[in-house]
């Protein structure tokens, strides 16, 4: 059959106008979203925000109620088992079969992905060296270590060369040198295809991700960097560090200042006013009057109460 494609720039897959309703209520609602070609997008959300169902529509797993996705270029909706070529999926729980062992799950995984039958072999040798477990194939999957488990459920959904993977959840029950692998292994993976990674660890997405999605209440409220993510709230603090601060707190306030605070015999928080440019003008001060100025920082959010912000905000704006 002939797919007409539609030309995405640099995009893998277009999620264009996406809307899920499972029985009255929408789960998702007008999604958009671009996904690069490469590097790994973390689609990041509160529970029950609707990252799965937009995984699940992505993959093919569940039609859409409105919208479209393409992948490659190419209509899933129309042309589902065209586009599934070109995707990979590891869900929470990995589809292993304990009593196979790694080479006979691998090749049977191959099967299933129509990978032609003389280059299963090889397709099959390749992933075990590129997931670390080129020394493990006779092993029976019961008997792998959760890490190892999941390095075959990734072996899995790469069998045969997507160009997009979608992993969720996938450093779920891991211990934290497994975590440390798999993180690897994804940013080996992403060099050459877009990966998606769905996750609540803020950690996770830091040490992984180029990009962030995050969903709340069905709909996108972020889509951007890791670092925009990371500066989204400006901040509203500073930390300065005084070898001769002043008898009183109040001397350390000037315009814009609304807040002190003392941390420990020489370290001071000022709150300011969000917005205002006060550093200069707080070193110039500090200079003056003798302070012995060592140390000025701004105190940027944490990831997790830029999270927490987004999705204050989504709620008030429901
Ligand atoms: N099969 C279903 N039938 C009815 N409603 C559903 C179904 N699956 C999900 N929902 C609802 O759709 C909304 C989005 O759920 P979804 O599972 O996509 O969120 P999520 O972000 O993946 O959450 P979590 O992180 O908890 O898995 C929720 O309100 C959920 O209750």
């Amino acid at each position: 059959m002939s797919t007409s494609k539609k030309p995405v720039a640099a995009a893998i897959a277009l999620l264009e106008h996406l809307s899920h309703r499972y029985a009255r209520e929408w789960a998702i609602r007008d999604i958009n979203l671009a996904i690069p070609a490469r590097g790994v997008l973390g689609l990041l959300g509160s529970n029950g925000a609707g990252k799965s169902t937009t995984m699940n529509i992505l993959c093919g797993v569940i039609n859409q109620t409105e919208g479209e996705v393409y992948i490659d270029g190419i209509d899933l909706r129309k042309h589902p088992v065209e586009a599934k070529r070109c995707l990979g999926f590891l869900p929470q729980k990995a589809p292993l079969y304990p009593e196979l062992t790694v080479d006979e799950y691998l090749r049977y995984c191959a099967s299933l992905r129509d990978v032609p039958k003389a280059a299963i072999g090889r397709a099959v040798e390749a992933v075990k060296a590129q997931c670390g477990l080129a020394a493990h194939g006779r092993r029976l999957l019961a008997n792998l270590s959760g890490g190892y488990q999941q390095r075959v459920g990734i072996a899995q959904a790469i069998i045969h060369s997507p160009k997009l993977v979608v992993l969720d959840e996938p450093a779920n029950g891991l211990d934290p040198n497994q975590i440390q692998e798999v993180r690897k292994l994804i940013r080996q993976l992403a060099e050459e295809r877009a990966v998606i990674l769905s996750t609540h660890i803020l950690s996770e997405v830091q040490a992984t991700c180029d990009r962030i999605a995050m969903i709340e209440r069905g709909r996108i409220v972020f889509d951007d960097t890791l670092s925009a993510f990371d500066n989204h709230v400006a901040p509203n603090s500073f930390i300065a560090v005084l070898a001769h601060p002043p008898a009183t707190l109040e001397a350390l306030r000037i315009p814009d200042i609304i807040a002190i605070e003392q941390v420990d015999p020489h370290r001071f928080r000022c709150r300011f006013v969000g917005g205002s440019d006060i550093t200069a003008a707080f070193i110039a001060r500090a200079v003056a009057a003798g302070w012995g100025l060592t140390e000025l920082y701004l105190e940027k959010t944490s990831l997790d109460g830029i999270f927490y912000q987004l999705s204050k905000q989504a709620a008030q704006d429901h």
